[in-house]
């Protein structure tokens, strides 16, 4: 079983806080896009482009399905909690869900670079603007706690995180 659960837009840290945050604690950690490139054999450019969104999407679903039943710190990806169906298994497993949110002027800066997002290619800076918000209601609706990292170090977001395992704690129990 998961023992904490990361979601947010893309670029806003689950991958990079969720590999500190379990080498920190020495938990192994999961990542939902690594798992479905691992069973896919595919790179995540390469399914949209191959497959489309949708198949995508299910291929999503199946994965977090089982990563929920392995132990760690589980990055999902940015458009997971986006389902309905997802949002019930995060939300129904009692493992605390964390919401790492970002503005969308940090996430630009921090992904101009980045090649492997294929949903951001297609967007003018209005519709990213508008994803981002419409994103934002679900990973409200989903997480147990919101931790902010504008222009915080991992490192930081992590202490953060973990200070506040007290209320995560209690939730498990
Ligand atoms: N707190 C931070 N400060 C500065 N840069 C960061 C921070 N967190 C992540 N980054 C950088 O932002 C980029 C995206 O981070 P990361 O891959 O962890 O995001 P993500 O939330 O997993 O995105 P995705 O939903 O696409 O998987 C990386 O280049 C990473 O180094
Ligand atoms: O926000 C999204 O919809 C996505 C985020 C990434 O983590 C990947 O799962 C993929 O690029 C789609
Ligand atoms: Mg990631």
């Amino acid at each position: 079983m998961a023992q904490c659960i990361l979601i947010g837009f893309m670029g806003s840290g689950k991958t990079t806080v969720g590999r500190l945050m379990a080498e920190t604690t020495h938990t192994p950690h999961l990542d939902l896009d690594e798992l479905i490139v691992a069973q896919s054999g595919q790179s995540i450019n390469q399914i949209f482009a191959a497959h489309g969104e949708a198949y995508f999407r299910d291929l999503e679903s199946q994965v977090l399905r089982s990563a929920m039943q392995a132990e760690g710190i589980l990055s999902t990806g940015g458009g997971t909690p986006v389902r309905e169906e997802n949002r019930k298994i995060l939300v129904q497993s009692g493992i605390p869900v964390i919401f790492l949110k970002a503005s969308p002027e940090v996430i630009r800066a921090r992904l101009k670079e980045a090649s492997d997002r294929p949903l951001l290619r297609k967007l003018s800076a209005q519709q990213f603007v508008h994803l981002h918000e419409e994103r934002e209601a679900y990973y409200a609706q989903a997480a147990d706690l919101t931790v902010v990292t504008n222009h915080r170090k991992p490192a930081d977001i992590v202490r953060e995180i973990l200070t506040r395992a007290d209320l995560l704690e209690s939730k498990r129990k």
